[in-house]
């Protein structure tokens, strides 16, 4: 799937860069949003779409979830670029787009909240150099793709009208520890409305 590149004024959006800051929790980095998946808790979205390009190594999953840092479990599964599942730039965003659900289906509470707080107003993730997740600030305005502002956007607006439920995405191969990902695979009672 190929994004276009967007365009927000600087002064009229919702950004956050990392976890800190008013609107961190829509990071993927964030703490206080476990989720629990074929019997296991992750600490954070980042380590599960992390682990998720590597359905064939389990015991890259395992080790990409046990650390406490979710930047660490990013860059051990850099490490490992070269076992990446060939057909993530094609899946990647349908898999983003799961993680993100998933950590709404299981920290509903909270994390209704935190989107409905940013009104109407684009969500940007504001990076250095990630135009495909985020975008950069070019002058008076935040230039690029912002895949994961505008799968936040999308969740927002089902969130407001009542429309979300949790998709399990068609992906063939769709594992964690050597299970595939299904209904059965996330706990909903976790999930309060
Ligand atoms: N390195 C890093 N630090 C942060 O603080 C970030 N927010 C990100 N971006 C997140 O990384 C994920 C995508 O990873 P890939 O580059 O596709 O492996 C995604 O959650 C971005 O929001 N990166």
């Amino acid at each position: 799937m190929v994004l276009s590149i967007r365009k927000y004024k600087k002064d009229e959006c919702i950004t956050f860069k990392s976890t800190k800051g008013h609107y961190g929790s829509l990071s993927n980095m964030a703490p206080n949003y476990p989720i629990h998946i074929n019997g296991t808790i992750l600490r954070t979205t980042e380590a599960l779409y992390q682990a998720l390009r590597f359905p064939n190594y389990p015991e890259i999953q395992k080790e990409i979830i046990q650390y406490a840092s979710p930047i660490s479990a990013k860059k051990f599964g850099r490490r490992h670029l070269n076992k990446t599942r060939s057909d993530w730039n094609q899946i990647r965003f349908k898999v983003m787009k799961f993680c993100i659900e998933l950590k709404l289906y299981q920290n509903y509470d909270i994390f209704s909240k935190m989107l409905l707080a940013t009104k109407d107003l684009p969500i940007v993730e504001y990076t250095d150099k990630d135009k495909v997740w985020g975008a950069t600030l070019e002058g008076e305005y935040y230039v690029g793709t912002n895949a994961l502002g505008r799968l936040l956007m999308e969740l927002r607006e089902k969130v407001k009208n009542d429309k979300f439920e949790l998709i399990i995405p068609e992906i063939e191969n769709f594992r964690f520890l050597s299970q595939i990902i299904d209904k059965n695979s996330v706990p909903n009672n976790v999930y309060k409305k």
